[in-house]
């Protein structure tokens, strides 16, 4: 299971041994570590029963921490007690855990659940980006279902999320982890500051934290769903860009403050982005029109329609380049400057929205000097981009002023390298897996004219925001494309030093265009 939990744990607390037992349950390995505890593989002694038992340590914490956990245990214990949903994962007993010989653990409480096989974290990391989980419909269903249960029964989850939805041995969905889950208390609960930075809703970071902790609304597990569902339908693709889940909620509370679009995935199904956009409504308020009971009607009949698919580029312009429909990657925030490129770390993922043709893409003229092999390459790149500028025409012109289609070119001094003379590190910031092997790589073509469209697609959008002229659009690309969106802005048009380069690209692109 998830590497990363399994290596959390192990500094926090010492593990229980395989073949230890508690009650009528013997442990095996150890499944995963969350922050609070450790899953084992376990079976019923007498019957062989498998299980999953999460040990919640209370010992060895200091005062604060004890406190805080003390409360996180007495709510998922309450929780799995209580709770009986075919949606909700079971928990069979609740024991206390008997080893002096492990003060740490002596007396730890062990929640005896239900094993399930995966989590949807693991399931998310199995797919490719761009494609949906397999069975993601009846998975969000399970999970709708779940919630609409919890709510129904006056509890929120608050930390909805894939490692927190299971997926049983038959196909079950079951929600786990209830720590964070809390009693609603008229319209709303309290919780302390906890939870995952990647599912919280905006309004959170504009809560004040009384000595209760944030107020929590059935809203944000709504918010949640909302997150999830586009990267059950996506393969992992986050709504919001950013490399960091904290550069992710910047860019979701930008866009709560009205300063950035809601962009979500290009292959989504009409539906869902509607019924995701909705869960994504930017305040509270709006987001109290859609209840979980809602939304688990909507997706039943959403599943008992026609199949649906994902939405695919072209299949011509696919099957030409040799290059799969790989949905548009996420675009990732930038650390520290890197050459002349420069990146921002307010940016926010092009508009590569809607699948939708580029108005102005034409093909490139059959006897101009772009390699046959690559034409319909370019092509499909264009298309990620929906504004107008962005043609196959220019990044054709583009590609042959920094490289003469040369995939092989390299300009080391300069660390730029391959056909769209990606700088290693800006272009892993950018990465496209533009001939879905799995890999985003800056010497492959596709790799790196996809991700050329979306990087160029950004500084195009950059250059609009900043109200440069529209009619110099091109020339400015090619400029920001050489230094960064920060020069050209600064400089309100193409920096001298890169006109030559600049006059070069609108020759090329003249001759393209014809
Ligand atoms: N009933 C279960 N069956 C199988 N695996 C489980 C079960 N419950 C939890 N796990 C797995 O055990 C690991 C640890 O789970 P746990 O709930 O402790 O932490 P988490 O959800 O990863 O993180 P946190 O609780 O800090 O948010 C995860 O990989 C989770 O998928």
């Amino acid at each position: 299971m998830n590497a990363h939990s399994a290596e959390q744990g192990a500094h926090e607390t010492p593990r229980l041994p395989a073949g230890f037992r508690i009650d009528g349950w013997e442990l095996d390995a150890v499944i995963g570590s969350g922050g609070w505890g450790t899953v084992y593989r376990a079976r019923g002694i007498a019957d062989g029963t498998p299980a999953a038992v999460k040990v919640l340590p209370t010992g060895a914490l200091g005062p604060g921490q004890r406190a805080a956990l003390g409360e996180l245990v007495a709510r998922e214990v309450r929780f799995s007690a209580e709770a009986d949903h075919p949606n909700l994962v079971r928990t069979r007993a609740v024991c206390t855990v008997d080893a002096p010989e492990l003060p740490a653990l002596d007396g730890a409480i062990a929640l005896v659940m239900d094993r399930a096989e995966a989590s949807l974290r693991e399931r998310l990391d199995a797919t490719a980006t761009g494609r949906e989980v397999p069975d993601a419909e009846r998975i969000l269903r399970g999970v709708a279902a779940g919630l609409a249960h919890m709510h129904d029964a006056g509890w929120v989850h608050g930390d909805l999320k894939p490692a927190n939805v299971l997926l049983g041995p038959d196909g079950e969905v079951w929600l786990a982890d209830f720590g964070l889950a809390t009693e609603l208390d008229g319209t709303h609960a309290h919780m302390p500051p906890l939870g995952t930075l990647d599912h919280l809703p905006p309004e959170w970071w504009s809560q004040r934290t009384g000595a209760d902790g944030a107020v929590v609304r059935p809203t944000a597990d709504i918010w949640a769903f909302g997150v999830l569902a586009h990267q059950v339908l996506t393969g992992g693709l986050h709504p919001f860009p950013g490399a960091t889940a904290r550069a992710r909620s910047l860019a979701a509370q930008a866009y709560a403050r009205g300063t950035a679009p809601l962009r979500l995935d290009a292959g989504l199904d009409e539906e869902w982005r509607r019924l995701i956009g909705e869960c994504l409504a930017p305040d509270h308020e709006t987001r109290l029109r859609h209840t979980a009971a809602g939304l688990l009607s909507r997706i039943e009949k959403l599943s008992a329609g026609p199949s649906r698919r994902r939405r695919l580029l072209p299949i011509a312009a696919v099957a030409l380049a040799g290059v799969t429909a790989a949905a548009v990657a996420a675009t990732a925030l930038l650390g520290d400057g890197d050459g002349d490129r420069e990146k921002d770390p307010e940016r926010g993922t092009p508009a590569v929205v809607a699948g939708a043709v580029s108005p102005a893409a034409g093909e490139i003229p059959a006897d101009s000097d772009v390699p046959g092999a690559l034409r319909p390459v370019i092509v499909a790149a264009a298309k990620r981009c929906t504004d107008a500028e962005v043609t196959p025409a220019l990044l054709a012109a583009l590609i042959k002023a920094e490289s003469g289609f040369d995939a092989n070119a390299s300009r080391p001094a300069a660390e730029e390298y391959g056909i769209a003379m990606w700088t290693p590190s800006v272009f892993r910031a950018w990465a496209v897996d533009g001939d879905g092997d799995g890999d985003k790589d800056y010497l492959s073509p596709p790799d790196a004219i996809h991700t050329m469209s979306l990087y160029v697609c950004w500084l195009d959008q950059r250059f609009k925001q900043a109200k440069l002229p529209t009619k110099d659009l091109p020339a400015l690309i090619a400029a920001g494309y050489r230094t960064s969106d920060r020069t050209v802005i600064e400089e309100r048009g193409v920096p001298e030093r890169v006109r030559p380069h600049v006059d070069e690209v609108l020759r090329h692109l003249a001759a393209y265009e014809r």
